[in-house]
């Protein structure tokens, strides 16, 4: 059934005009949860980080890992400081979405099986526009924010300051919003999203000019989602138009949204349906994941990666997305080519969200012959499908090889240079394993006919690789192996030296907290495996900045005894130099940049998002000023 594909293994490197691939090494869950807290945090603060399309992809990503994870089953909450709790009378909770026309199908269904229950035909659904800006419930008295959901923040001094309520004070749930066009040609230059605006002018005690203004014209709004407009439909049409429904209603608003809701109408049914801790199961909202678009399948190449799994990169006809024209697409693994019959001509749908490069979204429509390699693209030898990846299992495939190395020097992040092209030339000259490339001199690389500039330069950051500082868990992550990434590697280097590592048990490892038995038992073999090598490589005297050991920590009794902590930004509460003289004091080890061994990052005013994303990335948690004085009085951060 399957034709032999005729294959090449492309390298990125051919074009650097080409969009590039993601790494394929998921994030492990519960880094992927920090990540969404500490976006979270910044995004209810008015200062999101990352793009809502990116987040929702992230918050996707884990529902499907772990579809019960609790970060799921709750209210993405917020924080106000210094001000009154008000409990709700009924919860304000989060709202379920409809990426495709599936899951909206699907929520239909269960409605209609419960309205079937209640003997009711055909039951309605009124949709109204999804407004982006600060939920609140005013109940004519006191004003307040969604909170947790089920405690929010009074803010009823938002009216005083000019916030205007819409359909008069008193009618529930609703957004605080600024009028679109008017923040787009008067404050677009001031604030990157009105959400952040509105934020502001809640949270603040003083109002800067551009606040005023807006508040003085009458633009900041407190929309009551009982004054929205919309038209109710039955199901069949719901799902059918829903595309151009939301386009209708959408072009007719002047406030931000991001989708659009879509409610039961009948009281008895909604009542009937009931509510998760996360969502009413009555109301969904449709949303679109990030900018998509449709093309063909010219061609599909195979990319053999360090752990030699076989991926499928299609070629296809040019599209231009989120301002990039598109030529390559990934297909994440083989099993999706072969699953959905993709051969030369297929229609596809691709996406893009935020930074991630574009990927297969949904076949539209399948054609040609369905081509898998029958063998290793790099080193012709036999492939073995794993759950969905083809896989080629020869240890010495040169593709394999290549990358791995690639994988050393990118993690390691001491030594430029070492480009993908360059080592392929470096292994097909015969040098195939890193214990080689680090016998390399100059003499040899000019053997190798690389230039003389490029020859010393080449020797040199083989020599600085290894006498430049470095920490070990990235010593310890370049080798490459699977479920040991830099995360974990920092957590395993906190409970044993680099060289006690070497001769791990499964047992061991398993007793460090976030370590399962599966992968405890496939990390002690792969590290008997790489035994030799890393022995090696640590006889040739890498510098290596020494995680400190877990037990060694707690000198000083304090909260951040032993904590990697650094500061940044522009502190409120006193200077930076003081603060971090009294977190000394404390036993904290202050530090001056975020690595592998902070702990915190205390973030004062006007922190870079690079800063806090690589923070959370290295498994850092991002506190504010106020929650580090609350950890450091005992409090939990
Ligand atoms: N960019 C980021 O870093 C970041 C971080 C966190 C959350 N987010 C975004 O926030 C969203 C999730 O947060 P959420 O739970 O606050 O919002 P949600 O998307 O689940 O929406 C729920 C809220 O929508 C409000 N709403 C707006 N219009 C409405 C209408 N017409 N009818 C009824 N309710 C309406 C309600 O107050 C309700 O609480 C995601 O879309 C995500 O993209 C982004
Ligand atoms: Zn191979």
């Amino acid at each position: 059934m399957y034709r032999k594909a005729l294959i090449k293994n492309p390298s990125w490197d051919d074009d650097p005009t080409q969009n590039t691939p993601i790494a394929m090494n998921p994030t492990p869950v519960e880094e992927l949860v920090d990540l969404l807290k500490a976006y979270n945090r910044a995004y209810r603060q008015g200062a999101p980080i990352v793009e809502d399309a990116e987040y929702d992809n992230l918050v996707e990503q884990l529902r499907q890992r772990v579809p019960d994870h609790p970060f799921l089953q709750a209210v993405e909450p917020e924080q106000f400081s210094g001000r009154q709790q008000v409990r709700h009378p009924a919860p304000m909770l989060s709202i379920e979405k409809a990426y495709d026309r599936d899951q909206l199908e699907r929520f239909v269904a269960r409605v209609q099986k419960e309205a079937d229950a209640l003997g009711i035909d055909t039951p309605t659904f009124r949709l109204t526009p999804k407004l982006d800006g600060l939920a609140g419930r005013d109940d004519g008295e006191v004003f307040a924010t969604r909170g947790n959901g089920e405690m929010g923040y009074e803010i009823s001094n938002a009216f005083a300051k000019g916030v205007v309520p819409i359909g008069g004070r008193g009618q529930g749930v609703g957004e605080i919003v600024v009028v679109k066009s008017y923040f787009e040609e008067h404050m677009a230059e001031f604030f990157e999203h009105p959400r952040n605006m509105v934020v502001g002018i809640v949270s603040s005690d003083t109002l800067n000019e551009n606040a005023k203004t807006a508040l003085d014209a009458g633009m900041v709004r407190f929309v009551p989602y009982n004054q929205l407009q919309g038209p109710t439909v039955e199901a069949k049409q719901l799902v059918a138009e829903r595309r151009g429904l939301v386009e209708t209603l959408l072009a007719e608003v002047d406030y931000p949204t991001d989708g659009v809701v879509v409610a039961v109408t009948d009281e008895v049914l909604k009542t009937r349906m009931g509510a998760t801790a996360h969502h009413y199961r009555w109301q969904i909202a449709i949303k679109s994941k990030g900018d998509t678009a449709e093309t063909t399948v010219e061609d599909i190449q195979w990319q053999v990666g360090r752990t030699g799994n076989v991926t499928p990169v299609m070629m296809v006809a040019p599209v231009s997305l989120s301002g990039a024209t598109i030529r390559r697409v990934t297909a994440h693994h083989a099993g999706n080519i072969r699953n959905q019959g993709i051969g030369i001509g297929t229609r596809i749908e691709i996406i893009r969200s935020g930074e991630v490069i574009p990927k297969l979204e949904k076949v539209l429509e399948a054609h040609g012959e369905v081509c898998l390699p029958e063998a290793c693209p790099s080193c012709s030898g036999p492939l073995t499908w794993q759950n969905d990846f083809l896989k080629c299992t020869n240890p010495a495939c040169r593709a394999q090889i290549e990358q791995r190395i690639s994988h050393w020097f990118r993690i390691l992040g001491n030594a430029d240079w070492f480009g993908i092209k360059t080592i392929g030339r470096i292994v097909e000259s015969g040098h195939r394993s890193l214990e080689a490339v680090y016998r390399l001199t100059e003499a040899d690389f000019l053997e190798m006919a690389f230039g003389p500039v490029q020859s010393k330069n080449l020797a040199e950051a083989i020599t600085l690789s290894r006498t430049r500082l470095v920490e070990d868990w990235r010593f310890l992550a370049a080798f490459g192996i699977s479920d040991l990434g830099t995360g974990d590697s920092r957590k395993l280097l906190a409970h044993f030296s680099i060289e006690e590592v070497l001769s791990l048990e499964e047992e061991q490892i398993e007793q460090i907290k976030g370590f399962g038995k599966i992968t405890s038992k496939s990390i002690a073999a792969d590290l008997k495996r790489i035994g030799p090598l890393m022995a090696h490589m640590l006889d040739l005297g890498f510098n290596l900045q020494r995680t400190p050991l877990a037990a060694e920590q707690t000198a000083v009794e304090s909260p951040i005894a032993g904590k990697g902590i650094v500061f940044t930004g522009k502190m409120v509460q006193g200077s930076r130099e003081a603060m971090q003289a009294a977190a000394r004091a404390m036993g904290a080890r202050v530090q001056t940049a975020v690595s592998g061994t902070t702990d915190y990052l205390v973030c004062g005013e006007k922190v870079g998002a690079a800063k806090m994303a690589k923070a959370t990335r290295l498994g850092v948690s991002v506190l504010t000023e106020a929650e580090y004085q609350a950890l450091v009085n005992g409090g939990l951060p």
